[in-house]
């Protein structure tokens, strides 16, 4: 028996705790809002809001986005084999460039061509490269030696950080000699009154994550890949995640980079200042370069304290305007402590399902939005969340929910949608695209491409950071088949661009979406980029073939 939307929430304030009494015409509980808050289940089965507990921070289930998750699969196909691409007259690896290397870095040169494999392939295995060398640093200075190297003998490079990049950016596409950051791993420093962490580029997310939490504070990024991503990757590609709607862009969290430039060059804006207005801002140059400018050895950033009290909802809802009234709701009735706002569309959870085995909480929808809110109080945040879900409840924006406090449980919701990247991946191959679009229209293009593709799709799926305006809209399909992908490219950007939107909101353009730059960007900009690009590494030998189109 189900009593949908014939409920309603009662909210007292005893002994300092709130409680929530859920009546509906058929069921009722009583449920307490803290772990240390007692739970009473009076009666009912059929009643959908739940809390799930209590405190504090999750941790992605998704873990490690390690080379084996897609282990048993075919070989994936060599990047030229796929792509019209050409390689440029860069010189090849030779013996005395390995021993140069193994003079810089002594015992850390891989040659091994099944240890190079993994370095080859990307982790959606959809491009691979064929470098015959990995090079494995731990010091901006043997950066600095390698680069002058390379630069002097026109090898090129391919910066790499976890290997978690979205669209091919961080695998070579030939046989780019491969410099990766996973022995930069070392934190330099951290300020325990300002939260300002200065780390090498090779930490991984989710080991700072733990790091900085042991002190009180929070990375101000979080995203599915944190157990694999690197720091240094992250503001390579300006990675947005899922703590963006409250902390904001890597622009604006980064305070300080240093780069080490094609020539070797050491450029040190290492600085731990929240103002420092002296000239041009170039690390922005950096962020979000895809390693195409310099190669980042190590970041300066600010974290936010430890939220004290952090609690989650999932709900589920009727159609796509009621996930957009579900927003503003949030919007206005949470205020400063709306910390995430992600939608999901019911085929992705029947994808989390179908390959992952994750238990849809709440009853079958159209779509489902995941609400987070991060405070300093957990009896006032629950009560603020609580008068939302009464609101979008009674107004039949939402059909049902179930809301969590405690760590665990909020890890199970936040799985469902960490999770999806996941689930995709297993469904077959998957055709990705990060699209920037007025809010309003964000689900549009999902329902069009249906009926564009019809059955020569498995599934179209549209999930991603609403609250962003951002949408992740995949494409899977039994196989990789240039037809399907000739029906989706240009379609796709075209659509984008006329709806002003952008064709990368924060997976980069890596060697995939390169040549679609110019939906995005006037072409004086695009032409600008080049000119920085040639002034900053003549050569071109910084992660050739990413990021901006070939020049005519
Ligand atoms: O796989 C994707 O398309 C999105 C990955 C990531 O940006 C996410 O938000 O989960
Ligand atoms: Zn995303």
């Amino acid at each position: 028996m189900s009593c949908k939307f014939n409920l309603y929430l009662l909210i007292y304030l005893r002994t300092g705790a709130v409680m929530l009494h859920l009546v509906s015409r058929c069921s009722a509980r009583l449920f307490w809002a803290s772990p240390r808050w007692r739970r009473t289940y009076t009666q009912g089965a059929s009643l959908r809001l739940k809390w799930l507990g209590c405190p504090h921070h999750r941790c992605s289930p998704l873990a490690c986005r390690e080379y084996s998750s897609a282990s048993g699969s075919p070989e994936v196909m060599l990047t030229p084999e796929r792509y019209p691409v050409q390689r440029l007259p860069f010189s090849t690896v030779s013996e005395e460039d390995v021993a140069a290397f193994e003079c810089i870095i002594p015992g850390r040169v891989v040659t091994d061509p099944e240890q190079l494999e993994a370095c080859n392939v990307d982790w959606l295995r959809s491009v691979r490269g064929s470098s015959k060398v990995l090079l494995r640093p731990q010091t901006s200075e043997e950066v600095s030696q390698i680069l002058r190297h390379c630069c002097k003998r026109n090898l090129a490079v391919n910066p790499q950080g976890g290997n978690t990049g979205m669209v091919g950016g961080s695998v070579p596409v030939f046989d780019e000699v491969i410099l990766s950051t996973a022995l930069m791993n070392k934190v330099i420093s951290f300020h325990d009154v300002s939260g300002i962490l200065v780390c090498q580029a090779g930490c991984v997310l989710e080991e700072l994550s733990r790091y900085v939490q042991e002190r009180d504070f929070i990375m101000p990024l979080d995203l599915g890949a944190k157990g694999s991503c690197h720091m240094g990757g992250n503001v390579a590609t300006n990675a947005g995640g899922l703590r963006f709607l409250r902390y904001g862009s890597l622009r604006g969290t980064v305070l300080g980079l240093e780069v080490v430039l094609a020539d070797g060059t050491i450029l040190n804006c290492l600085t731990s200042l929240r103002k420092d207005n002296t000239g041009y801002d170039l690390k922005q140059l950096f962020i979000g370069s895809e390693g195409t400018l310099g190669v980042i050895t190590a970041v300066s950033i600010l974290c936010p304290p430890r939220p004290k009290a952090v609690n989650v909802a999932f709900l589920g809802c009727p159609g796509f305007a009621e996930v957009l009234q579900t927003f503003s709701t949030c919007k206005g009735m949470l205020g400063e402590i709306l910390s995430a706002f992600e939608f999901m569309d019911a085929e992705c959870m029947h994808l989390v399902g179908q390959h992952l085995h994750l238990t849809n909480p709440v009853q079958e929808s159209p779509f489902y939005v995941l609400v987070e809110t991060s405070g300093s109080s957990a009896g006032h945040d629950a009560e603020k969340l609580t008068s939302v879900l009464e609101q979008v409840l009674n107004s039949g924006l939402v059909s049902d929910g179930t809301m969590a406090t405690d760590q665990k449980k909020v890890q199970m919701l936040w799985a469902l949608r960490e999770r999806i990247t996941e689930a995709l991946s297993r469904d077959g191959y998957v055709f990705k695209y990060d699209i920037s679009l007025p809010v309003e229209r964000l689900y549009d293009l999902v329902v069009d491409l249906r009926t564009r593709l019809g059955p020569r799709a498995k599934h179209v799926v549209g999930y991603g950071h609403l609250g962003d305006g951002n949408l992740h809209l995949n494409v899977t399909a039994e196989a990789f088949s240039q037809e399907l992908l000739g029906a989706l490219e240009p379609y796709v950007y075209a659509w984008t661009a006329e709806q002003r939107g952008s064709v990368s909101a924060e997976h980069g353009l890596g060697f995939k979406k390169k040549n679609v730059l110019h939906y995005s960007k006037p072409p004086e900009a695009v032409r600008l980029m080049q000119q920085l690009k040639g002034l900053l590494d003549p050569k071109g030998i910084l992660n050739p073939y990413k990021t901006l189109p070939v020049q005519a």
